[in-house]
């Protein structure tokens, strides 16, 4: 295997669900089910925070979405956690500054997909330098569903990036909504990662087309 296409990623990143039972009104199974027959490009498990579950529930759960998302040929990313994405053969991890060094990472995973969280410039080459294939950017606007999540840093953080030369496949996540995701890809970004405004629309199947373009 070999690492990913620069091309192949941003192609991926186009409509990003990143999502745990937390943040579901539905099951879990029939949200992500739903989000799939609507498009979604790409998938994160992210099971963490309030109500989130943990030990062997959390592994089957992880093991039943990944088989959704398999059988519709979307790549199933695992945030935070290496060695559950190596125990269940993910297709890539999504870590944060606060994670696992990207480094160390890139060498425990071999060449799966590696996302990493980037907030400033030093940050983004830091990440690039150090073997991520994308990095997630934001948050773009206000947030709900992350309570430690940073400052509020806009579109215009991608674009500055943009601006210096970062050709790395971007991602904005944090408040985004298909009345703002034209905005976010206007400054540069090359899909946007949402959670709540599919895991809580009524009709989750006509929210991931809405957030199409
Ligand atoms: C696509 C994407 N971008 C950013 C994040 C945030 O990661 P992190 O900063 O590690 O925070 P947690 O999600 O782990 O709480 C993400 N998960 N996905
Ligand atoms: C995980 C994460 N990282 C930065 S903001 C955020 C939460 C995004 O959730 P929402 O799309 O509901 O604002
Ligand atoms: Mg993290």
């Amino acid at each position: 295997m070999s690492r990913i296409s620069s091309s192949r990623m941003k192609e991926l990143l186009q409509v990003y669900f990143v999502m745990g039972s937390q943040n579901c009104k539905k099951s879990p199974e029939s949200t992500l089910t739903e989000a799939l027959q609507g498009g979604i490009t790409l998938f994160q498990f992210r099971e963490k925070g309030p109500g989130s579950m943990s030990g062997v529930e959390r592994m089957e759960l992880a093991l039943h979405l990944r088989r959704l998302c398999q059988e519709k040929g979307v790549p199933f990313i695992v945030n935070d956690d290496v060695d559950l994405a190596l125990a269940i053969g993910a297709d890539g991890v999504h870590i944060g500054q606060d994670d696992e060094e990207a480094a160390r990472v890139r060498e425990r995973i071999g060449d799966i997909i590696l996302g990493v969280s980037a907030h400033t410039l030093e940050e983004a080459r830091l990440a690039q330098d150090q073997g991520a294939d994308y990095i997630g950017v934001g948050p773009i606007y206000p947030t709900n569903s992350k309570e430690d999540a940073h400052a509020v840093q806009g579109p215009e953080v991608i674009e500055s990036m943009r601006a210096q030369e970062m050709d790395i496949p971007i991602v904005g996540i944090g408040g985004i909504t298909s009345v703002n995701a034209a905005r976010v890809l206007e400054a540069g970004a090359d899909g946007v990662a949402v959670i709540s405004a599919i895991s809580l629309a009524e009709d989750i199947a006509e929210s991931v087309k809405r957030l199409r373009y």
